[in-house]
């Protein structure tokens, strides 16, 4: 880590200058940590140091620097970061004008990208040197793996290869490294604890085009995960953290990781597969991938029918009786045996593939679909869709997410009129009312969202 401070102009001027400021300026306001840092991915020496590398958006840096997320102490403070592609080592250049204590001290900068990069954070002589010692560090491990066969697409970069690794020896020294990363661009992350049975990771790897190339692979992404025993004789894929590095995303690498998931569970006689926490794009990307599987999958094809032509020949706004949508209950499980979709994805899918059947310019029919997803939400958060068995359903800013956090909590609704000491008020049905339409219309544009997606990649199957 190199610690540079430039401009350092007449000692006594700036002392005296700084006199001046403690006198009469306020406490240090601080400087967020996401106005000052960045980190770049450096693919040889020449990117070291360079600001014109390629630039990773770390979600939030913020949150590693103390509780307000703020560096104290500096002006004209940057912390650019480098990241080798070739060894995940990491270099990181600090510069600053000055530093004095404005009253709330002035913060360690090296502590904190210790927290953030560990043992990767090297010197710059180490650092430049990882890019003629290291090149063979991911090929290592991705000879020592298994490649995972797939179906080339059009789409599909030949160069490019899934491979299979157990999380022991280099693979593990791998994923030391990829940590930082992880940290960086994964949020709410935490390193998993590999020295726990039954890890595996699939990495996305290009093999490099020119021979004089200093690494024979590059690594675009990976994803970790964990085998779970399920009693009593069978196992549980669950996808713990999956990650295409920013340069790469969006150009169906995150697809295939999740294809090669699904070809594993399904070759292997997985009971299912899950992912713990998906963030909305993934959960995008993950629904969209297993609608599609779904559109081919004739064991539902009655069902799905039966279930749109339902919803085209009644009239919910009329509220005489109520729809469910849910798909009959030994279905779930006939996906589950056959494309190990685990239950509550399949019923995500199945609201899903039920809206890309319906005509979005028949508003009645819309308006049924939305009636039912309405019905299905309130039986969830409030217990069943007549009644409410006294729970009620408030909004609550929380640090995770400001605007779309609820709480459900229980009055004594249900009890004995006399015992209840807390009336509803028309107001508060209304405010209750107005937090289930939101969520109703968060739902409906995920699904509206997919909908679109697996329209226009399914054209083939859904004219079939
Ligand atoms: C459990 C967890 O780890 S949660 C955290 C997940 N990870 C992160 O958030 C880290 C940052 N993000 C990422 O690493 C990546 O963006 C990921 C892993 C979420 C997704 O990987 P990507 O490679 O970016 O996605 P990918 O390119 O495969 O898919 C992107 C798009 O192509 C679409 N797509 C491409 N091919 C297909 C196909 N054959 N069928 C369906 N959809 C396809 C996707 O649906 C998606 O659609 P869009 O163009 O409308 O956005």
């Amino acid at each position: 880590m190199a610690l540079k401070q430039k401009g350092s102009a007449d000692a006594a001027a700036s002392a005296a200058s700084k006199r001046r400021r403690v006198g009469f300026a306020g406490i240090d306001a601080g400087t967020e940590a996401n106005d000052c840092m960045q980190v770049f991915i450096a693919r040889n020496s020449d990117d070291v140091g360079s600001e014109d590398s390629i630039s990773l958006e770390p979600f939030d840096l913020n949150h590693f620097f103390g509780e307000d997320g703020k560096i104290y102490g500096y002006t004209d403070l940057k912390i650019n970061v480098w990241i080798s592609a070739i060894s995940l080592h990491a270099y990181a250049e600090i510069s600053f004008k000055e530093t004095s204590d404005g009253g709330k001290g002035i913060t360690d900068l090296k502590p904190v990208l210790q927290n953030i990069f560990g043992e990767n954070l090297v010197e710059k002589d180490e650092f430049l040197e990882t890019f003629s010692k290291e090149c063979d560090y991911i090929s290592d491990v991705v000879k020592n793996g298994t490649p995972i066969k797939h179906d080339a697409s059009d789409e599909d970069d030949l160069a490019v290869e899934i491979v299979r690794v157990e999380l022991q020896g280099a693979a593990a020294f791998l994923y030391s490294r990829l940590i930082s990363l992880v940290l960086l661009l994964v949020e709410g992350s935490t390193p998993i604890d590999i020295t726990e049975h039954g890890w595996e990771m699939l990495l996305v790897v290009k093999k490099a085009a020119a021979e004089s190339s200093a690494s024979k692979y590059q690594l675009l992404g990976f994803t970790a995960f964990h085998h779970f025993y399920r009693y009593p004789e069978s196992t549980r894929l669950r996808i713990s953290q999956i990650l295409v590095l920013p340069p790469y995303q969006g150009e169906g690498y995150g697809r295939r990781l999740l294809e090669s998931i699904n070809s594993i569970a399904e070759s292997e006689n997985i009971y299912d597969v899950t992912i713990e926490d998906p963030s909305d794009y993934l959960q995008y990307v993950r629904s969209s991938i297993d609608c599609l599987r779904l559109l081919t999958f004739e064991p539902i094809k009655p069902a799905l029918g039966d279930m749109i032509l339902s919803l085209e020949g009644t009239n919910l706004s009329k509220r005489t009786g109520s729809l469910t949508m849910a798909p009959p209950a030994d279905l779930a499980e006939t996906v589950r045996l056959t494309l190990k979709i685990n239950k509550k994805q399949f019923l995500r899918c199945w609201e899903i593939l039920i809206y890309v059947h319906l005509d979005s310019e028949d508003r009645k029919c819309i308006d049924n679909f939305r009636a039912c997803i309405y019905d299905r939400t309130k039986g969830e958060l409030l217990g069943g869709a007549s009644g409410t068995n006294g729970k009620r359903l408030v909004q609550m800013a929380t640090s995770f997410d400001e605007e779309s956090s609820f709480a459900v909590y229980w009055t004594k609704e249900g009890a004995d009129s006399d015992d209840q000491t807390v009336e509803q008020q028309p107001e508060d049905l209304k405010t209750q009312e107005e937090q289930m339409n939101e969520l109703v219309e968060n739902q409906i544009d995920e699904i509206v969202e997919v909908a679109k997606n697996v329209r226009s990649r399914g054209k083939d199957k859904l004219t079939a």
